[in-house]
């Protein structure tokens, strides 16, 4: 049993799009195809991954060192002899020789995107939906059947009105969510107000609007978005300062009783253990957002969801940035509080399985091997292609 090739493909994700930080006009993503020898249904497995959104593609970091470390490995020093299966642990291992710790950038979305197509090769050769192999590796066959998921969006773009907004919320509504997100921070704060306030019309109760910041804001700033938004209840407040300043996180929450959410630009389990240590989050109501295809992939996941563990954190306050089906089969196959989703965004890499309806805020996943991606049609077209093109 052996990888036979790995290959990358850069792709256009670009759109009129942004939020506090940037706008998604030069954005691209990886995706990526794991071709291995086994043969399930007459045809070679393949396991695909793409590296989540926000981040850019890595296919330079992936050609100049990544993928040649794996398909110059001995074959059989990658293998999973127990299971009969290749071995994510030692694959991982590989594509990590000779690299330094610390300073967790771009590489980890290069490897967290090739650890995403190992997984799903592995899911495909064992048979099973990524979520049940998980359940059934780690958590005693267990898995939640169905996950709990908030749709993302109420990006700013040009002539996108309070009525656009609008319209675009209650469409979320209509699809079976319960709970929505808006970015806010790229324009003054009573402009703000006026969006939020517009979107908690078509919402009802702040219980149901999260708002991101993106990481745009100075504490300052951050503390006076505290101020204003404080009387709305609001689901969450997320990334509202730099993401490696765990101070300034950690003096909001003396600011701010109400949840706070952050995580996504973190990249391995030694950020998330700082942010844990020094960044003031509380266990009983804040959430973490790791997202493993940018930070090192399930590999590191599994350390990351260890150091939340031994630090007194339930996995269920983790709900992943991203919203791929990756990160929905890890929150249905290690017990996860929910997932993020874009029904609109990042399209075709955004939103999950074709067919399975969102309903009070829950999603199921698809019945067959892997992470799902046969099972998202407009998805799957851009990866056969990369595959078997
Ligand atoms: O706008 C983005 O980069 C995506 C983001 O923060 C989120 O989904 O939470
Ligand atoms: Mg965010």
């Amino acid at each position: 049993m052996r990888i036979v090739d790995i290959r990358e493909k850069t792709v256009s994700i670009a759109s009129p799009i942004a939020n506090a930080y940037i706008d998604f006009s030069k954005m691209t993503c990886s995706v990526v195809a794991v071709i291995t020898d086994v043969i399930r249904d007459g045809k070679p497995v393949i396991g695909y991954g793409f590296n989540s959104n926000g981040r850019y593609g890595q296919g330079a970091l992936m050609r100049d060192r990544f993928l040649s470390r794996v398909t110059e490995a001995d074959p059989d020093t990658l293998v999973d002899h127990e299971n009969n299966n290749l071995d994510p642990f030692a694959i991982w291992k590989t594509l990590m020789t000779n690299e330094k710790p610390g300073g967790h950038g771009e590489r980890s979305v290069a490897v967290g995107t090739i650890d995403m197509a190992v997984w799903d090769a592995v899911a495909k050769i064992e048979g099973k939906p990524l979520y049940r192999l998980l359940a059934d590796r780690y958590r005693n066959g267990v898995a939640d059947d169905k996950v709990w998921v908030y749709a993302a969006g109420g990006y700013y773009y040009p002539g996108k009105d309070q009525t656009k907004l609008k319209a675009e919320m209650q469409s979320y509504l209509d699809r079976g969510y319960d709970v929505v997100k808006m970015k806010i921070g790229a324009v003054p704060l009573d402009e703000d107000i006026r969006r939020i306030e517009a979107v908690l019309e078509v919402v009802g109760d702040g219980r149901r609007l999260a708002v991101d910041a993106n990481g745009r804001f100075d504490l300052e700033t951050g503390i006076a978005y505290a101020e204003a938004i404080k009387k709305y209840n609001l689901f969450w407040y997320e990334e509202v300062g730099d993401p490696l300043d765990y101070a300034l996180q950690a003096e909001l929450a003396n600011h701010y009783e109400l949840p706070m959410a952050t995580g996504e630009n973190l990249f391995s389990h030694q950020d998330a253990r700082n942010l844990l240590r020094h960044g003031g989050m509380r266990p009983d109501r804040d959430f973490l957002q790791f997202d493993c295809a940018l930070s090192y992939g399930l590999v590191e996941y599994m350390r990351t969801l260890k150091v939340m563990e031994d630090m007194g954190w339930s996995s269920r306050r983790v709900v992943p940035h991203g919203g791929h089906q990756m990160s929905l089969n890890i929150a249905a196959g290690l017990h996860l509080g929910g997932n993020e989703s874009y029904p609109d965004v990042f399209q075709p890499f955004g939103g999950f399985a074709d067919g399975i309806k969102v309903e009070n805020s829950y999603v199921g996943l698809p019945d067959i091997p892997g992470v799902g991606f046969e099972a998202k049609s407009a998805l799957y077209a851009v990866m056969r292609e990369l595959g078997e093109g």
